[in-house]
């Protein structure tokens, strides 16, 4: 008989109903309305949609990074390995973000600093992780360097930041980041400023030590062509929600949200590299100041019909591991 395969076995991450608000003076924008998704252990789940659709706020909400005067995660639980994170004191939050979850940004000088060297802040970050000597650290150091294959790496640990070029930056902000053997990197569109080559440099080098290390990775990501090389899984999010998620396989060989399909239809030239945004959906993004009535994607959508504008469609699944939001998704899978 066959053994049923359990979809969540080795769950990491598990991300249940996010919200998160930011305050202004007069309004309220409610940049997550209600986010799940999880992540297994080892595996790299793309995070793709268009600017403003949430992609940084929910990994901001999960490490709980978020400006502390304008932010609040006001509902929901980011279950970490049974733990969840939004219960956890400050202090061991520091210790979650020091040892089990790292994250890398667009911009290296986000992680490092400019006024220590690289050899310095590597070995910082490996003497938070665990009991060891300085001189041990920075033995640490200097395997990571070679690790993330940055070129004469006994000289590049007394380099400041400044003294290297931006992929050399990039490479030295992802050793520190997995100086600490982290179970989860999450990488919030860290080639997108590359590039085209150093771009694909760093990608093949990130799958590369995801592949080595057995780190699971969240890669956040406007590109979808990108996920297509890298990612297993992944969730398309639009408006502060998800409206898809599925494996690799299947999201391109079904794709079932309208807007999914508009933003295949609309996959970057990469031989643009930095400037290879994606070309615009017509229609525009709804307010995330106003409460949201029937399907955000509505105004932009060229199957909605009635309902769409009167009742918020929930994520629902369209065969074991394929999930989408939409009243139309029997029809639209087979179009
Ligand atoms: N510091 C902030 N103050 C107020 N609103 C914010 C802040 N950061 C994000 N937002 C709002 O939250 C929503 C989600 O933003 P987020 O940065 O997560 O988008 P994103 O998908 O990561 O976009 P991008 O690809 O441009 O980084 C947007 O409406 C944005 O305006």
């Amino acid at each position: 008989m066959r053994m049923q395969s359990n979809p969540k076995a080795d769950l990491l991450l598990d991300v249940r109903d996010l919200e998160t608000h930011f305050y202004g003076e007069e309004s309220v924008t409610r940049a997550l309305g209600g986010v799940n998704f999880h992540v297994k252990s080892g595996e790299m789940l793309g995070i793709v949609g268009e600017s403003g659709c949430g992609k940084s706020v929910t990994a901001l909400s999960i490490l709980r990074l978020l400006p502390k005067q304008t932010a609040k995660t006001v509902g929901g639980e980011v279950i970490f390995k049974g733990r969840n994170l939004l219960e956890l004191s400050e202090r061991q939050m520091r210790e979650v973000r020091g040892n089990r979850i790292a994250m890398i940004f667009q911009d290296p000088m986000t992680s490092l600093s400019p006024v220590h060297t690289v050899g310095r802040q590597i070995a910082e970050a490996v003497q938070i992780h665990g009991r060891v000597s300085r001189a041990e650290a920075l033995e640490k150091a200097l395997e990571m360097l070679r690790l993330v294959r940055i070129a004469d790496p006994e000289r590049r640990l007394n380099n400041y930041p400044h003294e290297m070029s931006g992929g050399m930056r990039q490479r030295a902000m992802i050793a520190m980041a997995l100086a600490c053997s982290p179970e989860l990197l999450i990488a919030d569109e860290p080639t997108t400023a590359l590039d085209v080559t150093i771009q694909a440099q760093i990608l093949r080098l990130i799958v590369d030590l995801k592949d080595r290390m057995g780190t699971a990775v969240m890669f956040i990501t406007h590109d979808l062509g990108v996920v297509a090389e890298t990612c297993q899984r992944v969730i398309v999010m639009y408006a502060g929600r998800i409206v898809e998620q599925a494996s690799v396989t299947d999201l391109f060989a079904r794709p079932t949200h309208p807007y999914t399909r508009a933003l295949m239809n609309s996959v970057p030239d990469r031989r643009r590299g930095r400037q290879s945004r994606l070309p615009e959906i017509p229609g525009v993004v709804p307010s995330l100041r106003e409460p949201l009535v029937g399907c955000s994607f509505a105004e932009r959508c060229p199957f909605a019909i009635g309902v769409c504008r009167e009742k918020m469609p929930v994520l629902s699944e369209i065969q074991p591991g394929h999930a989408a939001a939409c009243w139309r998704s029997n029809e639209v899978v087979n179009l």
